[in-house]
């Protein structure tokens, strides 16, 4: 097992990383106290459910909890406001109170909704990650939870730590293929952000972490995880550094709700956002280089570069507007300036931008 750990004084967690994680869940609540007298909300999807839930809510129970298991739909819809006011309603009916920790078993959809519940119920209640997606290396750690908007991904959120990130990686082996591209999509980016050596293993590594090799994928996530932990220690309400997390976002967001939450994943849209402004990056003075090896390292990891056609390009840059790092009527962007560092700019011009986007269009 590996471990690392965010570091955030007395709201520091740890991240455990290993096979077979979920055999000790017990051992490993005992160990953070997770209350065993109130009533505990487990959320998965039903995907994730099928696989994965009953024997958690054997072992738990078995320990003694009194687990409420609640299921939602699989996909980005179920991070809406009417599928949270649901899991409030179920925690309100079993009886939940300020003792009780909310459980989230599933990929960032269940991790960002149910942290959401755990952070508006009751003002706050307890929270645990358990990841079962690559992606959600990124979004169990650091307690951004959020549901969206028809208008605006992650509008109606909160910042809300979990007590422990417990990451089977025994769970990823079930991924579909375009999942397990969507995911390395986040690690390619906390590369990009941070570790220039990193992206070039990435690359070198890339079918092994297509193939799901277990070896390649514990170092992955652990570099992926040591990343964020490392970023949200020294800025966990991104005041500043943090947005840096935010690289492919500003565009792929905006693509995630003109495509109305369906047509793209989280990871393809960051994907292709991440080659966008790898353009704006050379276009402001970069080495031709960050463009050539991001594009290469996210197609060697089986990701779309090309923004679909079809998608307006007046509704993207409207979109862009609700991004959260919008400041004094300007876009912010996350530029690279070579591999592995990256600048938040302030100063693009909607021109520049405007280009990106439809150049995008045209990628191969
Ligand atoms: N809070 C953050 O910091 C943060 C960071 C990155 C992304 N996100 C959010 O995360 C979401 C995307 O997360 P995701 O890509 O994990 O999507 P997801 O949660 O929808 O999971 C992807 C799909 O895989 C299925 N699945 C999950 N685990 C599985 C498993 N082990 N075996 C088989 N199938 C499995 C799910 O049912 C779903 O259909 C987006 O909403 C994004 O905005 C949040
Ligand atoms: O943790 C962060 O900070 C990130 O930006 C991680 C992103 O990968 C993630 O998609 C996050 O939810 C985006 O945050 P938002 O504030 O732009 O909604
Ligand atoms: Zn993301």
């Amino acid at each position: 097992m590996r471990e690392l750990n965010v570091e955030l004084g007395e709201r520091s967690y740890p991240i455990y990383i290993g096979e077979g994680l979920l055999t000790d869940i017990a051992e490993i609540f005992a160990r953070h106290q997770i209350a065993q007298k109130s009533p505990l909300l487990l959320v998965s999807d039903e995907q994730v459910a099928s696989r994965y839930m009953a024997p958690l809510v054997e072992t738990l129970r078995t320990a003694g909890y009194t687990v409420v298991p609640a299921v939602v739909p699989p996909g980005e819809s179920s991070k809406s406001l009417a599928v949270f006011e649901q899991l409030i309603t179920t925690a309100l009916e079993a009886g939940l109170d300020r003792h009780s920790t909310v459980v989230a078993l599933g990929g960032g959809v269940v991790g960002d909704l149910a942290g959401y519940v755990a952070a508006a119920y009751m003002r706050g209640i307890r929270f645990v990650q358990i990841p079962t997606t690559i992606l959600a290396h990124d979004s169990s750690v650091g307690g951004k939870v959020a549901v969206n908007h028809p208008s605006a991904k992650n509008i109606i959120g909160a910042f809300h730590q979990p007590e422990l990130v417990l990451y089977d990686l025994g769970t990823l082996q079930s991924l579909p293929p375009r999942e397990v591209s969507a995911g390395l999509a986040e690690v390619v980016k906390h590369g990009l952000i941070w570790d220039e050596a990193f992206v070039r293993w990435i690359e070198d590594n890339s079918a092994d972490l297509l193939a799901l090799r277990p070896e390649a994928l514990g170092y992955a996530l652990y570099k992926g995880c040591g990343v964020k932990a490392e970023v949200v220690s020294r800025d966990e309400r991104e005041h500043s550094l943090r947005a840096i997390l935010n690289l492919g976002h500003t565009i792929g967001h905006a693509l995630e709700a003109v495509a109305e939450y369906d047509e793209l994943l989280h990871g393809e849209a960051i994907s292709i956002g991440m080659v966008g402004a790898a353009r704006i990056g050379v276009a402001l003075g970069a080495d031709e280089e960050v463009y050539t090896v991001t594009k290469r390292v996210l197609q060697a990891c089986g990701l779309p570069v090309r923004l679909p056609a079809h998608l307006d390009t007046d509704a993207i840059m409207k979109a862009m507007q609700h991004d959260k790092k919008f400041k004094e009527g300007r876009m912010v962007f996350i530029v690279p300036t070579a591999i592995g560092r990256v600048e938040i700019r302030q100063d693009l011009s909607a021109a520049l931008v405007r280009e990106t986007v439809d150049r995008l269009k045209e990628e191969a």
